[in-house]
């Protein structure tokens, strides 16, 4: 369902990507790893239309999508959790909440019970600042913003990034529980190999913006991903 083929991507004369292919499909989680710099956010944006690519394509139900605004690709159902979480601090829990529906038809607009569900803790800080929470709340709260989108394809950079522990396992839960339901494809990038290990149906690790080691959680020797992500 979301078919990414021999892209390269520049920042100005600087090669970031070099003929990078990933899928990704419902019920799947397809995790994207390598060391610091490699080109992991990178890909993301080129998905999410923040960053333009050079060459290649982006196929997404059917469709080209590679020239689409970042908008309209959310309009397609894709939504991206930023590295940094990008939580406005100075607007409530709720408000932050309420920016996911700007991609929504009117009918659409409301915050699903199940929300609360998999996020107990942001029904209790509705009236909270972003700012405020610690930062694996904030990383909830970017998930669930991403979640009322009602995305088919849900990307996350980085979601363990300076949290604790027992959130992190929350985190994982959701996760699982979300790709169990064959909705929805997930893209993840991560540097946490463990977490990553934990989730993955199948893996592309990057190195210096090229793809180095790509296959199934069946096909890939997991100590193989662990030498790439510590070398
Ligand atoms: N805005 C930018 N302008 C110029 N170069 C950039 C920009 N953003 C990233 N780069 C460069 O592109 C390369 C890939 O960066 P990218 O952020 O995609 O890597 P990453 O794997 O996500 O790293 P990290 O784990 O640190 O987030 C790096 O060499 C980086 O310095």
């Amino acid at each position: 369902m979301l078919e990414l083929s021999q892209v390269d991507s520049h920042y100005g004369a600087s090669q970031a990507l070099y003929n990078v292919g990933l899928s990704a499909e419902p019920g799947k989680i397809s995790c994207v790893l390598g060391r610091n710099g490699v080109g992991k956010t990178t890909l993301l944006k080129a998905l999410a239309g923040q960053q333009s690519i050079s060459a290649g394509s982006i196929m997404f139900n059917g469709k080209d999508i590679s020239k689409m605004s970042p908008a309209q690709r959310a309009k397609q159902g894709i939504a991206i959790v930023p590295q940094g979480r990008e939580i406005f601090g100075q607007l409530t829990v709720l408000e932050n909440l309420k920016t996911g529906f700007s991609v929504l038809p009117k009918s659409e607009r409301f915050i699903p019970d199940e929300i609360f569900r998999l996020f107990p803790v942001l029904k209790q800080m509705l009236a909270r600042r972003g700012g405020d929470l610690s930062g694996g709340q904030q990383q909830q709260l970017a998930i669930a913003r991403a979640l009322i989108m009602r995305p088919k394809l849900l990307m996350l950079d980085e979601p363990t990034e300076g949290i604790q522990p027992s959130i992190i396992k929350d985190i994982q839960k959701v996760l699982a529980l979300l790709r169990d339901r064959g909705e929805m494809a997930i893209v993840l990038v991560e540097q946490y190999f463990d977490f990553a290990v934990a989730l993955a149906d199948n893996y592309t690790v990057l190195d210096r913006g090229n793809v180095v080691l790509q296959g199934s959680k069946d096909e890939v020797d997991e100590a193989d991903v662990k030498r790439w992500m510590s070398v």
